[in-house]
């Protein structure tokens, strides 16, 4: 019977569920590249994981569709950046006719490139953040690769609503932020029998949803099909971001054993406790054991992931020289923990540049004789807005001088994804701030002003600039680097010190919540637990009441972090260990085992080489004389039989080979002598090694 945690990636992956129904298969018919045999680039070792598996994916890449134009040799060692989304921004052109494409300067995936060597040419892989009409679908994806070297991944919408929407933004995203499902027993049941039914309803109160999981598993299918239409398996490093992708290390590597791949997870990974409650808790880590090295903002959220893969899977990490390592099947999986940083010079060109200036001094007269805190947050449910507007209330009744002086200015930036509660947290939001402006506020004095929309990059660099604090009260995320900007910001660069925006010395300040992943970096912050809302109205009061040389010293520690600790150091940081992690790559041998998510890759070194059954069985005629140990648990009853008594055809084959008398037969094994020879006691001329060879039956 069919096990209903359908670990069978390939059925997942060749559509073979309701969930989806024919548009999956109708978006692959689209692709004109998908399915295609290539010219083999890379010669597979032998025994590989068609003889094993009993199926034949392992097929090297060549070029495609978009591709077909690219030398098939390309020289050189290539990145390859695969992300849920490309670092481009879309726009219909004003005509109706067509869009127009440019670099997303404040994506961190584009701001990576500038700690990736010269030399190394960097592709990017991901979907594209617009609503392409299916008419269209091709040419954009032309136009983006030849021009940007982007390839674009496109889901047909189904499928992209259950992957993004439902099992992204209504299941990981609150579980890897720490948040357990509450499902009652009665939705429990019905999700037994939803299973990958297209029909079954939307899991409710973040239960966890088969179908969704499968769409997850397919729409990563479809990011790496865009994947093999451009990789050179040899020269090429992969490195896969976040949580959206956690399955696609699993694709690659079945069909590229030895490829180079990395993986970074932007978001926090929860506790063991919490991550434990994921009913697809293995396929997700093994999936990500793929990996050659897999990254952390923190060493938190690291140790997290080594106590999952101890506790889950069985799985020890080693650290030797700085270095994490799991040992996986002969492969060593680098843990590496690196927080991300910022781009400087991007975050330095907006303040250079000229309509900054007025906008600037429009908010400083707009808050003239008032001390600014400031919040810039996305607006979603663990940034904790609302327990910042309490503690911000708190703060103005427990010290009242600041009523009538201080004003919280909140940025909520909104997000794409309908996340789990958004509705209700945003309602809570309004009644909060409204209530403060109604208690307190005054003519010509508002404590709260909040912008819930889409702010530039120059008018957020200008409210940075007149903030005397800026706080990040969130329960949970992943690294935030909000502190980080407004680090740089108040630093100003020398051209924008020459105008009259900042003047006298640097100074900043930072109330941080403690759960965040930029915390432990920021040793002059206050440092708060944002659940407590009288803490963090005292943090608030503190921060802007420090002297001025308080306030500078902390400013200048930071800064020093923050501008030598950019996002280029991150990704250069990243590679480097990448490099290393794979350096033997090409030199071992490979075989890739098991089946769906319980695929591997066992590694070896070259001196090993895989048992031949023919020559065994050639070699076992020829001799005269053979002596045969056998193992126990795992060898003669399987690892995970509860009942560890040798089944009645175990004994009947130990018996056949005993009555050879060109054999020697012994179990060798850890167990008891009184249990050997109990089970074995219908077998007269079998060897018993017990307890590791302390004691022996000999025959
Ligand atoms: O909302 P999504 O499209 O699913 O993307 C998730 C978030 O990604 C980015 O944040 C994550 O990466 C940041 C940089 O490493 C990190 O600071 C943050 O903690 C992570 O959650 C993006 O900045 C967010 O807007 C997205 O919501």
């Amino acid at each position: 019977m069919m096990s209903r945690s359908y670990t069978n990636l390939l059925d997942l992956a060749e559509g073979n569920f309701a969930a989806l129904g024919p548009a999956s298969g109708g978006a692959r018919r689209r692709s004109g590249s998908f399915g295609m045999k290539r010219m083999s680039r890379v010669m597979t070792v032998p025994g590989t994981l068609s003889e094993l598996d009993g199926e034949d994916e392992s097929e090297p890449a060549a070029t495609n569709s978009v591709a077909s134009d690219v030398p098939s040799s390309v020289s050189g060692e290539r990145l390859l950046v695969v992300s849920n989304q490309l670092p481009i921004v879309a726009r219909r052109r004003p005509d109706g006719r067509g869009w127009s494409f440019s670099w997303d300067d404040d994506s961190l995936l584009l701001q990576l490139r500038d700690g990736i060597p010269d030399e190394m040419e960097v592709l990017f892989v991901g979907g594209v953040r617009a609503d392409i009409p299916l008419a269209e679908q091709d040419e954009v994806s032309q136009a983006l690769y030849d021009r940007f070297r982007c390839v674009a991944v496109f889901l047909p919408e189904s499928l992209h609503d259950r992957f993004y929407h439902s099992f992204c933004k209504r299941q990981l995203w609150p579980l890897f932020h720490y948040m357990l499902p509450f499902a009652s027993s009665a939705s429990t049941a019905t999700s037994s029998s939803s299973s990958s039914s297209s029909s079954a309803p939307p899991a409710g109160n973040g239960r966890f949803d088969r179908g969704s999981w499968e769409a997850y598993v397919l729409a990563n299918k479809f990011f790496f099909e865009k994947v093999v239409e451009v990789i050179n398996p040899e020269d090429d490093y992969v490195w896969v971001h976040d949580y959206h992708l956690m399955a696609l290390p699993t694709f690659l590597r079945r069909r590229f054993n030895r490829l180079r791949i990395g993986f970074f997870l932007h978001s926090p990974f929860p506790s063991s406790e919490i991550y434990r409650t994921l009913p697809v808790r293995e396929e997700i880590l093994k999936a990500l054991l793929n990996c050659d090295l897999i990254g952390f903002h923190t060493f938190d959220y690291a140790r997290h992931f080594l106590s999952c893969c101890s506790r889950m899977l069985g799985i020890e990490y080693q650290s030797k020289r700085g270095y994490i390592g799991l040992e996986y099947f002969g492969r060593t999986v680098g843990i590496k923990i690196m927080p991300v940083g910022i781009h400087m010079d991007q975050l330095q060109a907006v303040l250079c540049l000229p309509d900054r200036q007025w906008r600037v001094s429009e908010l400083q007269q707009q808050f003239e004789g008032k001390t600014v805190l400031l919040g810039v947050d996305d607006m979603d449910i663990f940034k904790g807005i609302n327990l910042k507007l309490l503690a911000f209330e708190n703060m103005l009744r427990t010290h009242p001088k600041w009523q009538g002086r201080a004003v919280l200015v909140q940025i909520a930036k909104p997000v794409r994804g309908k996340g789990k509660d958004l509705e209700a947290i945003e309602a809570e939001i309004r009644e909060s701030y409204n209530r403060i402006n109604g208690e307190f506020g005054r003519s010509g004095y508002s404590p709260v002003v909040f912008i819930d929309r889409d702010v530039s990059s120059v008018e957020k660099s200008a409210y940075y600039t007149i903030a005397e604090c800026v706080v990040v009260t969130a329960v949970r995320d992943g690294m935030n680097l909000t502190p980080y900007e407004y680090i740089v910001c108040r630093q100003g660069t020398p051209r924008s010190e020459s105008s009259s925006e900042v003047t006298g010395p640097k100074k900043s300040m930072l109330v941080v919540s403690e759960f965040i992943g930029c915390s432990p970096s920021l040793s002059g912050a206050i440092r708060v637990n944002p659940w407590n809302v009288e803490a963090t109205a005292e943090a608030m009061n503190e921060a802007i009441s420090l002297s001025d040389q308080e306030k500078q010293l902390r400013h200048e520690k930071h800064y020093r972090y923050v501008s030598t600790h950019d996002v280029a150091y991150w990704s250069k940081s990243f590679i480097q260990d990448l490099e290393r992690a794979c350096k033997d790559h090409f030199r071992r041998t490979c075989w890739g085992i098991g089946l769906g998510f319980g695929f591997r890759v066992v590694a070896l070194d070259p001196h090993f080489t895989k048992l031949n059954m023919d020559s065994i069985v050639m070699a076992y005629e020829r001799s005269e004389s053979r002596a045969i140990f056998l193992d126990y648990d795992g060898t003669l009853v399987p690892q995970t039989s509860i009942n560890k008594t040798p089944s009645s055809e175990v004994l009947r084959i130990i018996n056949t080979l005993c009555s050879d008398k060109r054999n020697i037969v012994f179990i060798v094994s850890g167990r008891g002598r009184d249990k050997l020879g109990e089970w074995f006691s219908s077998c007269p001329k079998l060897g018993i090694a017990a307890e590791h060879g302390y004691f022996l039956r000999i025959n």
